[in-house]
């Protein structure tokens, strides 16, 4: 659904995305997983057609990204809803934007936010920095784009709303059958969420299923006894011997992705 392939950015001399390619497929979860200035926002931008690659190129569904423009809703990371309306007319100032006649828009909005359980009458400043989040994306995916752009979707926010905005996109992925793609630097975020992970700091440094990411890097799988809370690590070809001789309830755990980024950014 979307290719880049042999993608560079600079400003100036300082490169921001170094031969960066990589490919997502329809309803994918993907998030583009680094550190601050790691060339995340750069990338996403190249993504929804706002800078243009120095080098290499981007397709979107086999077209260039200035004329997929209608396949995408983006959530820049600067974004801020308008305060002063309701989320309904937030969503639906945000749909009459982008074309939809007056009452399909505010029908399809207050659709949007009650199937999200956020209260279309409710004044956007009011609500919670979470609910806040959500009626951004809301009213992005109020003309039903395929693919949804989220850069540092929870950026700011305190635990409570971050999980909040997290089941969200979940739930959007889930029901509204989307291709998202996110970028973060919250390890957390990236392995509660995406399918996929690349690892950038302008250039990708790995990539793969969270899961696949930790099997390559662990040299031991961690086994510990339910009972008695006691840890064993065990190398990951001796594991099945381990696991057919423990005569105790146990529990086994790969390394946490934290581990492995620091890891993958220390090199
Ligand atoms: N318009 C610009 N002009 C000059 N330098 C820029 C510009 N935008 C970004 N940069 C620089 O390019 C590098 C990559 O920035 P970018 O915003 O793409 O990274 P990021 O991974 O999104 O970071 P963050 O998580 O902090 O938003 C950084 O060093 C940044 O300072």
């Amino acid at each position: 659904m979307i290719e880049a392939k042999n993608v560079w950015k600079s400003y100036g001399k300082l490169i921001a995305n170094e031969d960066v390619s990589f490919r997502i497929d329809e309803g994918e979860l993907v998030t583009f997983l680094g550190p601050n200035g790691g060339g995340k926002t750069t990338l996403m931008r190249q993504i929804y057609g706002e800078l243009k690659p120095d080098k290499g190129e981007i397709r979107i569904l086999g077209v260039k990204p200035s004329k997929a423009l209608k396949y995408m809703g983006v959530v820049p990371q600067e974004a801020r809803p308008l305060d002063s309306v309701t989320a309904e007319e937030h969503v639906t100032i945000l749909g009459r934007l982008k074309g939809l006649p007056k009452n399909e828009a505010k029908k399809r909005a207050i659709e949007l936010l009650e199937k999200f359980k956020i209260n279309p009458k409710a004044v956007v400043d009011d609500l919670s920095g979470g609910n806040k989040r959500k009626t951004l994306i809301a009213s992005v995916l109020i003309t039903d784009p395929k693919i949804i752009i989220l850069d540092e979707p929870t950026v700011g926010l305190d635990p409570e709303s971050r999980r909040e905005v997290w089941e969200y996109i979940k739930e959007v992925k889930k029901e509204e059958k989307k291709t998202i793609i996110l970028t973060t630097h919250y390890l957390e975020e990236a392995e509660e969420l995406s399918d996929r992970v690349y690892f950038l700091n302008k250039k990708i440094l790995m990539e793969g299923k969270v899961n696949e990411i930790k099997e390559k890097f662990s040299e031991y799988y961690e086994v510990t006894n339910v009972e008695s809370g006691e840890k064993y690590y065990v190398k990951i070809h001796e594991i099945k011997d381990f696991i057919a001789k423990a005569n105790f309830k146990f529990e086994v755990k790969l390394p946490s992705l934290e581990e492995i980024y620091t890891k993958v950014f220390e090199k």
